[in-house]
Order: structure tokens, then C-alpha cells, then sequence
């Protein structure tokens, strides 16, 4: 199961790539995608996972906020790779800057894998957290600091979220206020949906006026049976839908 998600995952990112904010020749792209499913398909014929200790994704270059962006990505997990929802929200952010304007705003990031979403922000001039599981941040903190050191007005955070888990202990509220929460392709096929919608309400309270911006490739049928459950928490907004990735992007403030 978790090959075939892997494969899935190659394909997402098969679709994201053909966006013009990607600032690699084509031929070295085309050589590197060949690379990645040959992996791909040498990994499946074993029938067995086992971490890229052989194989690493490398560099990806992106150009957002007036600022070339390089990420690290690797095959080990799911939060070492770009998903296309977050180049989507990047590419919503850049452009929409007077309609979301991040200067001096306190946001942030929950699922942040490896960092993408969070380096625009920082680059937008918000005051960004970015979190995500423990196993994820090593390489998280790693793309933050190699794109935002000189360039921001804050220097992000990192920090560990699981969700669902201690928020009370760990983000108590008011102390721990946003006013915006960040979210790219959190949704997909995982048994945590629950403790995800508890977060996202633990943070976006009724009355705070925090703001949710949650962008995701609508992939499974239980994708929408939770944009369901989200929108009877939340009064939302479909800000923008790409309907040829099925990539959707809203804005949600929690319903009084
Ligand atoms: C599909 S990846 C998306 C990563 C990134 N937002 C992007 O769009 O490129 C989902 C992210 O959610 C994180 N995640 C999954 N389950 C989680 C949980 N229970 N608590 C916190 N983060 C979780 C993963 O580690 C991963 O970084």
C-alpha cells in the first residue's frame, strides 16, 4: 500500500511539475522524472519499501515572492515531498497579495512537510510557525533557514504538531493566536482526518477572526466527505479551483 501512495504521490507531483514556476531546463527535468519512476518501479517489482538511503529526490527550484526558492526533497516520507496543493497556495499567495496580505501577520503552518509553503510566507513578510510530525522537521528547519537566513523580516519557527495531539498543553489558547493557518494537501488517504478538523477548530476559534487558507488536490472520495464535516465547522470560501489538477483552494473562518 504505502508504494502504490508512493507512486500516487510521483504522479501528483508528475501533474504539479508542469507549472511554469519550476525553473529547471527541460531536459534535465524529463532525465530526472525518468529517474524517479525508474526507481519507482525497481522498489515496486520488490514488493517492499525500504528508506532512500540510495536514492534521493534532490533539489527542487522554484522563483515565488521575488525570490528563487530551492527545496530538498527525498523519498523517505511523504512530508519530504513537495505536494501540489502547496505549489498552488504559493502561487495563490504571490499573486493575491492584497487580498491575503501576510505583512507582519502571525501564521501558521500545520502539515508543512518540507517547507515550501512556510518559506513564502516568511518571504510574504509573516511571522511564520511551521510544524509538522517530529520525524519531518530535521529536514523542514533545513529548507527554512537555507531560504529565508537574510531575506525576511521574522525568522520562521519550527515546531512539532501531531495532530489531534496535546493542543491544549502544547498551543494553548489565546496564547498561541494566528491570524492565519496555513494547510496544503493534508488531505489525502490517512486515518487522522478527525484529530486534523480538531486542530484546525483548536486554532481557528469562533470569534478570533483567524483565518484558514486550506488548499488540496481533491483525490478520494473521503477528500470530500471531509471538506463536508469542514464546512459544517466552517464558514468557507472556495477562493480558487484548478479544475485541471482538481486542486481547490478555501479560505475558512470558524462558524459562531
Ligand atoms: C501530503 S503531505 C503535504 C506536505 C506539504 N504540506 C505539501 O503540500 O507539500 C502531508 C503532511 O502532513 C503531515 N502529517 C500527516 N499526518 C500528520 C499528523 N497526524 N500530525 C501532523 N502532521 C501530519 C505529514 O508529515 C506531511 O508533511
Amino acid at each position: 500500500v504505502f508504494m502504490s501512495e508512493h507512486f500516487l504521490v510521483l504522479m501528483d507531483r508528475s501533474a504539479a511539475v508542469s507549472q511554469p514556476v519550476r525553473q529547471r531546463p527541460a531536459g534535465k527535468k524529463r532525465e530526472e522524472d525518468d529517474q524517479k519512476v525508474m526507481a519507482t518501479e525497481a522498489l515496486s517489482r520488490r514488493n517492499i519499501w525500504e528508506p532512500s538511503v540510495y536514492y534521493a529526490l534532490g533539489n527542487e527550484s522554484f522563483y515565488f515572492a521575488g525570490h528563487d526558492i530551492s527545496i530538498r526533497e527525498s523519498m523517505d516520507t511523504y512530508g519530504a515531498l513537495i505536494w501540489p496543493g502547496a505549489i498552488a497556495l504559493c502561487q495563490f499567495l504571490d499573486n493575491n497579495q492584497q487580498q491575503v496580505n501576510l505583512m507582519d501577520k502571525a501564521v501558521l503552518e500545520i502539515g508543512a512537510g518540507t517547507g515550501l509553503v512556510s518559506v513564502v510566507a516568511s518571504l510574504l513578510g509573516a511571522w511564520v510557525t511551521a510544524t509538522d510530525l517530529p520525524d519531518i522537521l530535521s529536514n523542514l528547519t533545513f529548507n527554512l533557514l537555507r531560504n529565508t537566513k537574510g531575506r525576511c523580516r521574522y525568522t520562521p519557527q519550527v515546531a512539532a504538531l501531531s495532530w489531534g495531539r496535546d493542543l491544549d498543553r502544547d498551543f494553548p489558547y489565546p496564547s498561541y493566536h494566528y491570524d492565519y493557518v496555513l494547510a496544503a494537501d493534508v488531505v489525502y488517504h490517512h486515518n487522522c482526518l478527525e484529530e486534523l478538523l480538531k486542530t484546525m477548530c483548536h486554532f481557528c476559534r469562533p470569534g478570533s477572526q483567524t483565518a484558514l487558507l486550506w488548499a488540496n488536490k481533491i483525490r478520494f472520495q473521503s477528500d470530500l466527505r471531509f471538506t463536508e464535516c469542514f464546512e459544517s465547522s466552517f464558514n468557507t470560501t472556495l477562493l480558487i479551483e484548478l479544475p485541471q489538477q482538481e486542486i481547490r483552494i478555501y479560505k475558512a473562518i470558524a462558524k459562531e
